[in-house]
This record gives C-alpha cells, structure tokens and sequence, in this order.
C-alpha cells in the first residue's frame, strides 16, 4: 500500500530466482516423503483471545512451499511494510487514499478494545442499540404493522455490499434464524426480482429494508420506489410507510427524502467500505433473521481475528500466511484463479460474498503511487459448495491444464446430524479426500497395476493425476455465529494484506463506475432508433435490435 512496485522488493527478486530455480523440485509427495513433521509445521490452530471462544484448524502444509520459500514470503510482508500499514488501519489513518478515507470497519466490532479515533466511532454502539432494540420488537412482535398484525417477512433492497455480506450471512446461520420470519433478498435491477418477491409478500405484514451506502444506487432506489409503490397501492395512505420501510444509509437527506422517517434510519459513515459493512448497520437484515445476540457474537468473533492479526507475529500471523501463500501462485505460478470451497451447504454463498470481497477490493492495475503494475493483482475468486462442485467443475481443476489453488472449508459437527451424522461422514470424508487427491494424485503404475494387462496406453494416461496441486484447509468444530464472524475476518485480513504488497488501494472501486456512466447515456437514447448516438457499429446494432422487438 506504499504504492511501491512489489517487483521491487528484494524479496521479490528472490522469489523469482527461488520459483525459477526450484520449482521442479517442490513435489508434494517429496516433500511430505522427506519431512514426517511437515503437518506440524506448516498448520496452526486459531484461538480467539478475547470475546466468545472460537478456534479453527489452518492446515497450509499442502502448499508448494518450503520453509526458505516461506521465510522469503514473509520477508516480503516486511519490506512492503504490511505491518505498518496495518497499525495505520486500526490508527484511522486515511489509507484509503484516493477518496481520503480511513478504513475502519474494524471499528464496527471492538466494542471499546482498541483506541480508535475518528469521527463516528463514539457512535457505534448507539447504532447497535438502535439495532437491537427494532430488531428485538420486530422478532417480538411488539412492532405492529399499519393494519395491527405483527411482521413476519422482511425484504431486504440493497446490491453489491449492501446485499452480498447479509445474504450469505443469514443463510450460512440459518440454524439461528428464527424459521417465522421470512427473509427476502432483492439486488437485481431486473424487474422478475422484485416482482417475484413481491408475490409472495403480504404488504400488511412486511417490512422493508432500503440498505444502501450511499442512497443513490439506482438499481436500489428503483426497486425501493417498486416496493413503496407496490405497499400504497394497498395501505394507501403514505403515513403508513413509517411502520414499513426503514434505511440503512450514509446519506439522511436522501434518506428523508426518499419518505422514510429519519428516526426509522440506521446510520453508519464513509469510512465503512460497501464490501466491509455486514458488520455495521448494514447487518440489520442479519440481526433480524438471526437475534440481535447472535449478530454480536458474529462481531465479536471478527474482532477475536482483529486483535489476532493486530498482535500476532507474521510468521503465526493467519491472514497473513494466507496472503502469502496466495501471492506465491498468483505472482510466480501464474495461477489465474483462486477456489473457495466450503464443504457445508450452509456456506453456499461464500464464494460470492468473496467474488465481490476479494475482487473489487484488489482488482487494481494502478498503485496507489500511479504506476502501472508489472505483476499480476487480484486473483479470480469463484467456488462451489462441496460435493457439488466435484461433480461438475473438479474435473477441471484435477486434470485441465490450469493450476488452481483452492481452501477447502469444513465444521467438524453439523448442525443437522440426521441419519446418526451419516451425511456428514461422508461429506467429511470428501473434504478430506479431495485435497489428497489433489495433491498426490495418482501415478503411471498405480494406474496399470488397476487396470490389469491389456489396458491401452491411452485408457491409462487418461487415468492419471499428476497431483502436486496445492489446497489449504480450515476446519472448525461448529459453524457458530462467533466462528462465522472469524472467519470472514480472516479472509478480509488476507486481502488487505495481499493488497499491501502489491502497492495498490484495496478500498476504494473505480472500476464500477464507467458502465454506470455509459447505462444512464443509453437509457436516454433507448426510445427512438435515431437517438442511438455516438456507439461503435455492434453497440448501435444490439440497441436497434432491442428497439425492433421490444413489447411495451
Ligand atoms: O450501498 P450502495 O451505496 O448502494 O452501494 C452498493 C454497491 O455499489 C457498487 O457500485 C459498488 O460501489 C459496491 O462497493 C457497493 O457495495
């Protein structure tokens, strides 16, 4: 985050000399040959020092790293500063510079932990109040609606940041939701999305949630006008709006202007990052679904990862070793991509939660110092709950021609036992067994003695797995709301790690703004084919087709 270039670094340079000298030495199946202790060395149990206690298993010894390789990563980290800049984020130092903001969404959850400075944080915990006393008479059904009946769906209109933290937080503690309450989620422009949900609701006795930073997102404006349409037209008088619609916003004069009473807002400030801001008021929808309680031990349990990754020495630090285990494929393999694979159905929406994390944060080209990077940045984030993505994608990722280093993600326990944990068993057992497929694959000989004579050398070679594909594995007892909160804070200490070393500013988001820009141009231009001005010929030709075959 110097704005440094990370090729730079003389660790860098070493790095390259190390992947271009050794890399045909570093062989899982060698390696773990040569060192009985490899598993010992190589993984770390997590345990919360403060707050609710939490703990996971890191297993990183399925990596192609050594420990010179693994010393010079963490050489690396310290050259480029990581914890410097570090203690300028917990500081409220504007580290975000390109908007000249602090990025504290640390200060969401420390509930009076570290001294954090900067205008707002004094009013954190009057917000959490806030939340737990409306999300409390709503559960309670203290709340009423405008006819007198008590809520019993809420309808979450925010996209991006406003949607993804909150969506894959309620169904990954869906075992705490209370099963009365409806949650919906609606981001999509796309009219089907608010209509369908729509459909199912009864304006008598939902609420809605207008969840936007900024309150000028026109996807979440146009549905949030939808839906306060779609209420009048039943409750007809616009008083009733207050019992119905609340906001979770930056911005209180597009807020009240929108209709909604100020009172019925939940505030949070510019230095709460839209892909960062499950943990502020933003968590609403969450801490409706899930109790108020329950949002706090999620809070707290980031925080546990706060002070870990605040206090802890790189070398046992776990966002860290993530990063730079992460750094080693994506800047010297040229890994393209990277997996996250959690075998718990209930996680099913943490690759996309990440997708968004993780790529807009570090999908930069520019360092912060205005230099154009000579390496790559942010990897690809993309994965699939387990088992399903075996059948369907690991195809690719045990035999294509891709190397793609992948976290499996797993609870010991499941919070659905049936069948005496039958399930779970064997879903454990793939979690287990995928990254030692991956890793050792499966050899020539193995092949042919399974085959027996006859077999064609074609058959056998298609049968082989050359292995040596690197995984990390995280394992916890229970997916609680405490190790939720951990775990998410692990990865965003990893990005914000990754972004350091590669000099680039992982909190601000240029890159969405552009086709925003020419969309509103276009919807201008979209009523009469000779408004279609100043496009190439295949954006004109796709507009003109539109205009011949819509139905209005
Ligand atoms: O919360 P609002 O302001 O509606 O923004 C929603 C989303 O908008 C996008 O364009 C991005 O900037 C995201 O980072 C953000 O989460």
């Amino acid at each position: 985050m110097s704005g440094k270039l990370a090729s730079e670094y003389p660790s860098w340079k070493k790095l390259q000399h190390i992947y271009d000298s050794e890399k045909s030495k570093l062989i899982l199946k060698d390696l773990f040959d040569q060192d009985p202790d490899r598993f010992s060395k190589f993984s770390v149990e997590y345990a919360s020092r403060s707050g609710p206690d939490v703990t996971f298993l890191l297993d990183y010894s399925k990596n192609l790293i050594t420990q010179p390789i693994l010393d010079t990563l963490l050489g690396l980290a310290k050259e480029a500063e990581v914890e410097t800049y570090r203690d300028k984020m917990f500081a409220g130092e504007h580290i975000n510079t390109s908007e000249d903001r602090s990025v504290l969404h640390v200060a969401l959850r420390n509930f009076n932990d570290f001294q954090i400075q900067e205008a707002g944080v004094s009013e954190v915990s009057a917000v959490l109040e806030h939340m737990k006393v409306f999300s409390e008479s709503i559960r309670s059904g203290e709340w009423k609606g405008y006819t007198g009946k008590t809520i019993n769906t809420i309808v979450n209109i925010g996209i991006g940041g406003s949607d993804l933290g909150p969506v894959m937080v309620t169904e990954a503690l869906k075992p705490y939701s209370k099963r009365d309450l409806t949650a919906h989620f609606v981001s999509n422009i796309d009219g089907t999305h608010i209509a369908e949900t729509l459909r199912v609701c009864d304006p008598e006795r939902t609420l809605f949630i207008i969840a936007s930073k900024t309150f000028t997102t026109q996807e979440t404006i146009t549905n949030a006008e939808t839906a306060k349409d779609w209420f009048l037209s039943t409750a007809k008088d616009k008083a009733h709006v207050a019992k119905h619609f609340v906001a979770l916003s930056t911005n209180t004069k597009a807020v009240t202007a929108f209709g909604i009473d100020e009172k019925n807002m939940f505030q949070f400030w510019d230095w709460v990052g839209g892909r960062y801001s499950l943990w502020s008021a933003i968590g609403l929808s969450i801490a409706l679904v899930i109790g108020y309680d329950n949002f706090e031990q999620l809070l707290k349990g980031a925080h546990g990862m706060d002070k870990h990754f605040k206090e802890t020495p790189l070398d046992k630090n776990l966002p860290v070793l993530l990063a730079l285990v992460g750094i080693w494929y994506n800047d010297f393999y040229g890994a393209q991509t990277h997996a996250l694979l959690p075998y718990d159905q209930y996680l099913h929406k943490f690759a996309d939660y990440f997708q968004q994390g993780d790529m807009e944060s570090n999908g930069k080209t520019i360092t912060k110092g205005g230099h154009r990077v000579n390496y790559e940045t942010g990897p690809i984030i993309w994965g699939a709950a387990g088992t399903n993505g075996q059948h369907s994608f690991y195809q690719l990722v045990h035999q294509g021609t891709k190397l793609i280093p992948a976290d499996f993600i797993a609870p010991a326990s499941t919070h659905n036992p049936i069948t005496n944990s039958k399930h779970h068993r064997i879903l454990l057992s793939n979690f287990f067994a995928q990254p030692e497929a991956l890793a050792f694959g499966k050899t020539e000989e193995q092949v042919k003695k399974e085959l027996g004579s006859g077999a064609s050398e074609a058959l056998i070679k298609s049968k082989v797995f050359e292995g040596n594909k690197p995984s990390n594995s995280i394992m916890f007892p229970l997916l609680t709301p405490a190790t939720l909160g951990a775990v998410i804070a692990l990865y965003e200490h990893k990005i914000f790690t990754q972004g350091v070393i590669w000099g680039i500013n992982s909190f601000d988001q240029m890159g969405v703004e552009l086709g925003k820009v020419l969309a509103k141009n276009i919807l201008a231009q979209l009523e009469k084919p000779e408004d279609v001005v100043g496009h190439d010929s295949s954006t004109t030709g796709l507009i003109h087709y539109y205009q011949k075959y819509r139905k209005e």
